[in-house]
């Protein structure tokens, strides 16, 4: 099938905030008009990668819904795999195939590898103390080699897979719990979203919560609100694309108000976290390291390195790591249990493999999972059909330079539509279709971005920082969940009607939660045993 037929069942609607938006720019066309004279961006390029055209002040917000990377795919398939766009006043190169991947991941990595300036970045991001939304330079450089070398080595990630252990066997206990409640169904966005959260704040900072006593605890009660604000937020800032509304202090639906606030919550939580773990070494008197937290602290003491972090570059960095990194983590093993909902015989085969190579005597460990090739191949074709980042994390460019003969301006903000490419039939056989078996034997699998119409991770400099974390979490997630666990559809259901609707949030995840019975496949003295 093409990915425009997929498209035509879409739901997609363009979101309140837009349609507000659009009615604004109606009402006072005039006066925008004017406004758009004094401050608008022209496009100075007479040779600009080809697009439709465009309405006054808006530009092309109109043409997105809120599932943007769907309305991309559409636009590409009419438009070419290099097309512009003005969304309100930000020019956006918009690129959906894997040569034009190439050439802005790699030929010209040197240009694209930075982030645009943007309002979130600024506000809630603290982007100039960041490593996620800041732009290329020193600053960027000194946290991704501190990230690299220190906290997300193959060393360091392997150091705590004993906590990675702990927390996936609770996991497992408590949906085997849940699913024992009568009949009842377990939901599996839930469970995997504490699940990840989990397993990263006992790397970050030692603790879990979510689960058993989390209620209980007056901190852990303070992460949920904060996580909470920040998921019902929205980040849709309508200034962002129209900045003279914030010229005039318009802010639409108060998110900017929200984002300040919930920033400044963030800061203080983390900041006391920080604060909390000084106070613990210095009563250890060593510099042993129990989390990430540990880590960047014992950094500050060995003065003069180069490699230590301020306080707030350390705040900036753990909210974004906690940001990039549980929602990513979580919805890829929604979207993984959710094909195999999908795929009874592709769950039952991964099992039998799991039986094959650990048996039922024991526990499958993160050591064994060299040994499921299938395994991590439905991690990949997961990744391929439902990428978490559909379009990346905004890239820009710190030059003017040309791509495919075309001028493309400084500071042009850059999608590259993974969703696209990897659901292109051009590209992939069947490409729709949900087949495991296309990653075995082949190279085209690798992870890190030299295939470029595999990019679920990124490509070169800006390459996902997190994905050795994040693929040990996911692959040992799911084969414990398929050796002690056994899956099945609420009766009458048929493995045809689980929904693949998406929504876009921070990530792309399920429009409505997926709900299964939840039944154990093996002794639970095995569980309680390791626990
Ligand atoms: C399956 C899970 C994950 C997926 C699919 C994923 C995917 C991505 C993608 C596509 C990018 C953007 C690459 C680009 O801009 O070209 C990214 C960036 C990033 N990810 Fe992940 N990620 C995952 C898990 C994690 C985890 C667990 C962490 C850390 C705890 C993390 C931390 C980051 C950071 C900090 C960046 C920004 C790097 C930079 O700008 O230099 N991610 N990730």
């Amino acid at each position: 099938m093409n990915p425009a037929e997929d498209l035509e069942n879409s739901t997609a609607r363009p979101s309140s905030q837009l349609i507000l938006a659009i009615c604004i720019s109606g009402v006072t066309g005039l006066l925008l008009m004017m406004m758009v004279k004094i401050f608008g961006r022209k496009d100075d390029s007479t040779n600009s990668p080809p697009g439709p055209s465009r309405l006054p002040v808006i530009g092309h917000l109109h043409l997105l819904s809120r599932l943007a990377h769907q309305s991309l795919v559409d636009l590409s398939l009419k438009h070419g795999p290099i097309m512009m766009l003005q969304l309100g006043s930000i020019r956006t190169l918009v690129i959906s195939s894997p040569d034009m991947a190439m050439e802005i991941l790699k030929s010209q990595d040197h240009i694209f590898a930075s982030r645009p300036a943007s309002v979130i970045g600024d506000i809630f991001l603290h982007c100039s103390n960041d490593l996620l939304m800041a732009p290329l330079g020193d600053h960027w450089r000194f946290m991704r080699r501190t990230c690299v070398t220190e906290l997300f080595s193959p060393k360091r990630v392997a150091e705590f897979s004993e906590r990675r252990r702990v927390e996936t066997l609770r996991t497992v206990k408590r949906m085997l719990e849940e699913g024992q409640e009568g009949n009842d169904e377990v939901e599996i966005d839930h469970n995997m979203k504490a699940h990840a959260f989990n397993i990263l704040t006992q790397v970050l900072f030692r603790k879990s919560y979510h689960g058993q006593k989390a209620g209980a605890d007056g901190e852990a009660q303070e992460f949920h609100v904060l996580m909470q604000e920040f998921t019902s937020i929205g980040f849709f800032v309508v200034g962002e694309f129209l900045p003279w509304l914030r010229r005039l202090r318009i802010d639409v639906g108060g998110i900017e108000a929200k984002l300040r606030n919930l920033s400044t919550k963030f800061d203080s939580f983390l900041r006391k976290l920080i604060e909390d773990h000084r106070h613990k070494m210095f009563i250890r008197q060593n510099n042993e390291i129990e989390d990430f937290v540990d880590v960047l602290l014992s950094l500050q003491n060995e003065a003069g390195d180069g490699k230590s972090m301020t306080d707030d570059q350390i705040i900036a960095l753990l909210q974004n790591l906690l940001i990039a990194g549980s929602d990513s983590e979580a919805n890829t093993l929604v979207w993984i249990m959710t094909e195999l909902m999908r795929n009874p015989e592709i769950r039952e085969k991964l099992q039998r493999d799991v039986d094959a190579v650990v048996g039922q005597e024991r526990l499958v460990e993160e050591a064994d999972l060299v040994n499921l090739p299938y395994l991590q191949c439905v991690v990949k074709e997961s990744l391929r059909l439902h990428p978490t980042a559909p379009l990346l994390v905004p890239h820009a460019s710190v030059s003017a330079t040309k791509v495919a003969g075309y001028d493309i301006p400084e500071k042009t903000q850059v999608f590259v539509n993974v969703y696209a490419i990897q659901r292109d039939s051009r590209v992939w056989e069947n490409a729709l279709v949900f087949n495991p078996e296309r990653f075995m034997d082949s190279q085209e699998g690798s992870f890190q971005g030299q295939n470029f119409k595999f990019l679920p991770f990124g490509s070169g400099r800006r390459i996902c920082v997190g994905m050795n974390l994040a693929l040990v979490t996911v692959e040992y997630t799911l084969a414990l969940l398929l050796q002690t666990c056994t899956f099945s559809l609420p009766q009458g259901m048929h493995p045809q009607d689980v929904s693949v609707e998406e929504s876009y949030g921070s990530t792309l995840s399920r429009a409505h939660p997926l709900k299964v019975l939840v039944r154990p496949r093996i002794s639970s003295k095995l569980i309680d045993k390791d626990l």
